[in-house]
């Protein structure tokens, strides 16, 4: 455990009602932003009161959750507000591969929050806070492969759809990265305010340089009450309101498509029943449509039958379907042979859990790591039996251009 320098220890955190704070991201100053935002509501924070660099292996959201008591558990707090968000939190994130290093969990000093009408600030401690700088642009940016060229990703889909068709799984979510360098330094918060307004339905997160825009929530947990949105099966937009209609249209009818988002939608089900009271999943999936894509997506509900916090239903879920495969332990085996890279914390569990274990977490879609002037950008697609690699190769970089635009703007 490791708790910053400046703090006291128990941690003495105070929350307290606020105005109307505008937009949540002007108010975060340049040195590593935290951020969960969805149509102009949530929480950002800045400073760190706590930081947990989590250990890899398959106890590691246990050992996190342990952490998370010790510390939320010894806190002096003095809450105002007491509704989920408020008091101490801490942002996280989680790699895709429990064997990856990376992981980190960070109570921010600072946390300014805003939810139906409501505004908060929390503090931790008095220690001066660093302040609002204004934001830099990053110049211009140019592109460089990843792990594998766009023709070496396209032969390992097509070796993963033999595979599947030789009946080793059923699917498998292969992706590929993309190295994005600026001319500048990268100012996380220009990215995350062009991600907020380019793509207001997704939520735009950043948490230890993890940074992107991302339409799947894995989990919120509001008390007892749990929702979650699975997304599989995915069409580019189209090149015009006709064309976009049919492609939904067909998106809607693939055979494919909807057997990858039944997967989906199957492994949820699975994690989530022995965990609820009651559960609802709809009959249908619906159409999701973005600025770059167009998702089958189906809205979860239910009620957790015990005590659970937000953090042990992310580690029951993870990983979904949607971002591994079915089933999970020989698309994790796939995966980590065909696709020749680490995904870092891309496709892993990202967002955030206060001290009563309610929170938002989505899956790290969209998204890249940024370090100085550089990015690694992440992108990918569900492979079935019958996908043609040039279309998922389409897939993958309308997905890319989500982290794209917050570059280049
Ligand atoms: C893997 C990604 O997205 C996932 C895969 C999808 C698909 O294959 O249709 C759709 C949404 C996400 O669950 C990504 O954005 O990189």
């Amino acid at each position: 455990m490791s708790v910053a320098l400046g703090t006291t220890r128990p941690l003495p955190v105070r929350t307290t009602s606020v105005g109307d704070p505008g937009d949540l991201l002007l108010s975060l100053p340049r040195t590593a932003p935290y951020a969960w935002v969805r149509h102009g509501q949530g929480l950002v924070g800045w400073g760190e009161a706590a930081r947990a660099e989590v250990p890899p292996g398959p106890g590691r959201f246990a050992w996190a959750q342990q952490w998370l008591t010790d510390v939320f558990g010894e806190a002096a707090i003095d809450d105002h507000v007491r509704t989920p968000g408020s008091g101490p939190v801490a942002f996280g994130t989680f790699t895709f591969d429990e064997n990856s290093p990376g992981s980190v969990l960070v109570v921010p000093r600072a946390i300014l929050a805003r939810r139906d009408g409501q505004a908060w600030l929390t503090t931790i401690g008095d220690a001066p806070l660093e302040r609002h700088t204004p934001i830099r642009a990053a110049g211009r940016i140019s592109y460089g492969d990843g792990s594998l060229t766009a023709a070496q990703w396209q032969t390992v889909v097509a070796r993963a759809a033999q595979r599947i068709r030789a009946g080793e799984l059923d699917k498998v979510v292969l992706a590929r990265d993309l190295l994005a360098t600026a001319e500048h330094p990268i100012d996380v918060r220009l990215l995350l305010t062009r991600l907020a307004a380019r793509y207001p339905d997704c939520y735009a997160f950043s948490v230890a340089g993890l940074v992107g825009a991302t339409p799947e929530l894995l989990i919120r947990r509001t008390g007892q009450e749990i929702e979650s949105l699975v997304l599989a099966g995915t069409t580019p937009r189209g090149t015009g309101p006709a064309d976009d209609l049919a492609r939904g249209a067909a998106l809607l009818a693939s055979t494919k498509d909807r057997q990858e988002h039944e997967c989906a939608i199957a492994s949820v089900r699975q994690t989530l029943a022995p965990l609820c009271s009651a559960l609802q999943t709809p009959d249908e999936p619906e159409l999701l449509v973005l600025p770059n894509v167009q998702h089958l997506a189906s809205h979860v509900t239910g009620r957790l039958a015990d005590g659970a916090t937000v953090l042990d239903v992310v580690a029951a879920m993870h990983p979904t379907a949607a971002v591994g495969g079915t089933p999970t332990p020989k698309a994790i085996e796939v995966i980590r042979e065909l696709e020749g890279m680490d995904r870092a914390g891309y496709a892993g569990p990202v967002g955030w859990i206060d001290a009563h274990g309610d929170g938002e977490w989505g899956i790290a879609l969209r998204s890249g790591l940024v370090e100085g002037r550089r990015a690694r950008l992440f992108a990918g697609g569900g492979i079935m039996g019958d996908s043609v690699p040039a279309l998922e190769l389409a897939e993958a970089q309308a997905k890319f251009r989500v982290m794209q635009y917050a570059l280049e703007g």
